[in-house]
């Protein structure tokens, strides 16, 4: 066995099987596989389209050595130059970096941590609250700085207010002439106001492909950059996204995990299991269910079929984390209403052994904790957890991590960007747009806009929809 097969990740479904949760509200093998034709044409689809040149996302393991090489240069050159390295971007400009820095270089990660072994800070900033964004500003040196602003479409009134920010920031400490040099921009090649903006400045540019949306772009530069500048070994995220690729392609239904699991999903669904639970047991992965959130609610949450007919489809993602969230939101998933399909993020081997002190072998309630590790003690508190919800009938299955690194962080991004075409086909919706997310950027934009902005708040607040709010 090579050692890449040591680190493949593992699907283990049988608790969605009604053998193991009841008949009632688990699927039986028969119904995955009378409907495995369905998830096999969905396949084909994807293939086809990938063909066409529609799924981009399924060229990044392989189409980058020019980019990676760029990317490797660029970090080198400017890590020692700055001490600090801050990400402007929102959604699928910002959740797939904060995912990777977690899951490798901190299971901690916050806008706060120390310089780490040469790599400059990073901070992700993807919010607005001018409380948290002066603070971040506050932290910095603007000489020691390199912001990264990320845009696809180069418009977003977050993102492009930070910059604004930022761009003042910078020009204060260093002047107008230099301000090219304390920012790199990533956005689409020939649109939006972002790459205009770069040209103006002279900013160094990294590019998002077009038929990349913003949520599978955690492997094209958006989530490349900031990993190289950290000290990630990208070459090894793109290499366990070309080996899950290569999983994702086999047609032999029961082999290939994105198929079996995007059918398990979509016919849970449509057993309704409209809540869709991501749980998982590992402060590294706390993350990566963040960015898968984004990644299933905006890719299939929608309001009208390929055809046009009005479904209002989605199943709603919430993520949890193991073993504190036991604490918080099982009592939900054990006893509430028969509405979710939970999965659990497995960590095999930790990269710590840690020991619990044995110690009151005379209180029977507590003594028996000690000798123990933590490790032991984590996934033990998955393993009851799960079977105390087969149990109570609930659905869950486990997809096991044999280790938390680039190349199994690589894979997970890949099978879930994967899963969610094929749960996408089955739903017949497209997966790649988000045309709700757009109309409230449209009304911010229209309210925001340059003139009469009181005049429209004001229209905005005794809008009949407000008129009857209730006033505390
Ligand atoms: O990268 P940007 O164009 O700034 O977009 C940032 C985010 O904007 C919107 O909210 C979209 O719905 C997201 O999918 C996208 O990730």
């Amino acid at each position: 066995m090579s050692v890449k097969e040591d680190l493949r990740l593992k699907l283990d479904i049988n608790n969605v099987f009604a053998e193991m949760i009841g008949e009632e509200h688990g699927l039986t093998v028969k119904e995955l596989e009378d409907a495995k034709e369905e998830a096999l044409r969905a396949h084909q689809n994807i293939l086809e389209a990938e063909a066409e040149g529609k799924m981009g996302f399924m060229e990044l393991p392989y189409k980058q050595e020019e980019v990676v090489k760029e990317l490797k240069e660029t970090a080198e050159e400017l890590k020692d130059k700055f001490d600090n390295f801050v990400v402007l971007g929102i959604g699928g400009s910002a959740l797939g970096n904060i995912a990777v820095q977690t899951a490798i270089n901190d299971p901690h990660y916050n806008l706060f941590e120390e310089a780490r072994n040469g790599y400059p800070r990073l901070f992700v900033s993807d919010n607005v609250d001018p409380e948290g964004t002066k603070a971040l500003l506050d932290k910095l040196d603007p000489k020691k700085t390199l912001f990264n602003v990320i845009s696809k479409s180069g418009s977003t009134a977050e993102t492009m207010s930070q910059f604004l920010l930022a761009r003042k920031f910078i020009a204060d400490a260093v002047g107008e002439e230099n301000v090219g040099e304390h920012f790199i921009a990533t956005t689409s090649k020939d649109s939006g106001y972002l790459i205009e903006i770069a040209k103006r400045e002279g900013m160094k540019k990294f590019f998002i492909p077009d038929n990349v949306g913003g949520r599978f772009s955690v492997l094209t530069p958006v989530g490349l950059l900031s990993a190289a500048m950290t000290g990630v070994d990208i070459e090894e995220l793109l290499d366990g996204a070309a080996y899950m690729d290569k999983i994702c392609r086999e047609d032999d239904f029961w082999k290939n995990p994105a198929l079996v699991n995007g059918l398990i999903q979509y016919l849970a669904y449509k057993k309704g299991k409209i809540m869709n639970v991501m749980m998982p047991y590992s402060d590294r992965l706390r993350d990566v269910a963040d960015w898968y959130r984004q990644l299933w609610a905006e890719s299939l949450g929608k309001e009208v079929d390929r055809q046009g007919n009005q479904v209002n489809v989605g199943p709603t993602p919430i993520k949890a984390l193991g073993a504190t969230d036991q604490h918080s939101q099982a009592q939900l998933y054990m006893e509430g209403p028969f509405d979710k399909i939970i999965t659990f993020l497995e960590v095999e081997n930790f990269g710590e052994e840690l020991e619990i002190p044995g110690a009151y072998q005379d209180l029977a309630g507590l003594g028996y904790l000690g000798g123990h590790s933590f490790d032991e003690l984590i996934n033990t508190e998955k393993w009851a957890t799960e079977l105390a919800l087969n149990k109570r009938k609930r659905m869950n299955q486990t997809l096991k991590v044999p280790e938390v690194n680039e190349f199994t962080l690589g894979q997970l991004f890949y099978f879930f960007e994967f899963q969610t075409a094929v749960t996408g086909e089955l739903l017949n919706v497209n997966a790649f747009n988000q045309p709700g997310v757009e109309l409230g950027k449209n009304y911010t934009y229209g309210i925001f806009g340059r003139d009469g902005y009181q005049e429209k708040k004001d229209e905005f607040e005794n809008s009949a929809s407000h008129k009857d709010d209730l006033i505390l």
